[in-house]
């Protein structure tokens, strides 16, 4: 009797120390930081999921610059702003890639409370089948882009920080940043390089206030998606199904919301809390709620993994088959 007490007790009170626990030490402390009336900086601005974040960040009283290669698109994106909200917001046009033209914009725009590094260039294809100068254009568009950015606009967020409360570095990652998907070899790679950014980034700038976001969305309907699907690998779209779709303003939303409370790394539907959950590894969590789950989850969502694998060999082989099959008809 006494023993199977002590086991329903133990049952409670077990969680509830390691929750305690985990109250005292997970790392940085939660934050909140407010957006009206300050300043968000959006590359990428111009469509899909930056321009319903313009939109987005627009609506909820911040002022807002946007920034990308093409004028008239930038044109096109602050008349429907202006037409939704009645609130002008500013253009800059750049490309990521060439640092001193990022600088000057990033200088004419003014003191930076939020710079949300979300352009972005995507072509599925085997690697065997994608040129070397696409591989490349993908990691110095999404990777050195982002640097470029990052070291464009940090200079003066770290100045500014003193008489303006928090700040916030976000980027837009994929969830085909947290696991590699069939057709995404550079794709993937400069993804994944944004998590290390990140994650070596945060621990640089969080004595300077400053809160670094990393955003994993799945298939978003967007501009880019709809060109990007123009030539797709059977086989990335088949894998990539396992992650429901998402509209862009559902993703801007999210991501906003996340940037607003510090996270670190911001899922945005149900797959990608999993996926979030699965590779939690060394990333830093504010949430003692989160890191509860991640800790009682981890050997259980493993096994989950395993079989999302095992399902995505099997897609990969019977593909294989039909191929093989369609090769040996005789003609
Ligand atoms: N849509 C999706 O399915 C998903 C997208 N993502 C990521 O979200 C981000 C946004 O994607 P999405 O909204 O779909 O993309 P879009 O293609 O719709 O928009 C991309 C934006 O980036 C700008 N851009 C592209 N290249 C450069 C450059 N070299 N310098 C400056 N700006 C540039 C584009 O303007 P311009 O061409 O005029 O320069 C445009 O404003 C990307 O980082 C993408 O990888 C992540 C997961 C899923
Ligand atoms: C353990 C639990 C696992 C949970 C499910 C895993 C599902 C993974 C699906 C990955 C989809 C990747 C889409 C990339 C979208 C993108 O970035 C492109 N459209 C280019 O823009």
């Amino acid at each position: 009797m006494a023993d199977s007490n002590l086991f329903y007790i133990s049952l409670v009170l077990l969680p509830l120390i390691l929750l305690f626990l985990l109250f005292l030490i997970t790392r940085p402390r939660p934050i909140q930081i407010p957006i009206k009336k300050r300043h968000i900086f959006i590359t990428g601005g111009s469509s899909g999921i930056g321009l319903a974040l313009a939109h987005r960040a627009a609506s909820e009283g911040a002022r807002v610059s946007i920034l990308s290669r093409s004028i008239d698109k930038l044109e096109e994106a602050k008349n429907a702003i202006r037409q939704s909200t009645g609130i002008d917001v500013a253009i800059f046009a750049a490309d990521v890639r060439d640092f001193e033209a990022v600088q000057r914009a990033v200088d004419e725009a003014g003191p930076i409370d939020f710079l949300v590094v979300n352009q972005g260039v995507f072509v599925a294809q085997e690697l065997e089948e994608q040129k070397l100068e696409e591989v490349r254009f993908i990691i110095d568009v999404n990777l050195m882009g982002s640097f470029n950015m990052i070291k464009a606009a940090l200079p003066g967020m770290k100045r500014s920080r003193k008489d303006r409360g928090p700040g916030s570095i976000a980027l837009m990652s994929s969830q085909a940043g947290q696991v590699g998907i069939y057709g995404y070899t550079a794709y993937s790679a400069s993804k994944f390089g944004l998590r290390g950014l990140a994650e070596a980034l945060q621990q640089e700038v969080i004595g300077d206030n400053i809160h670094v976001s990393l955003v994993f969305p799945p298939d978003t309907e967007t501009p880019g998606l709809t060109e990007e699907n123009k030539r797709k690998p059977q086989l990335t779209s088949i894998i990539a199904a396992s992650s429901g779709a998402m509209k862009a303003d559902e993703v801007a939303k999210k991501a906003l919301d996340g940037i607003k409370s510090g996270s670190f790394t911001i899922p945005c539907n149900s797959e990608g809390i999993l996926l979030a959950i699965a590779t939690a590894g060394l990333s830093p969590q504010r949430s003692y709620l989160m890191a509860f789950v991640e800790v009682v989850a981890a050997g259980i969502l493993r096994i989950a993994a395993l079989c999302f694998q095992w399902n995505w060999y099997g897609s990969i082989e019977k593909w294989h088959m039909q191929k093989n099959r369609k090769h040996q008809m005789p003609p």
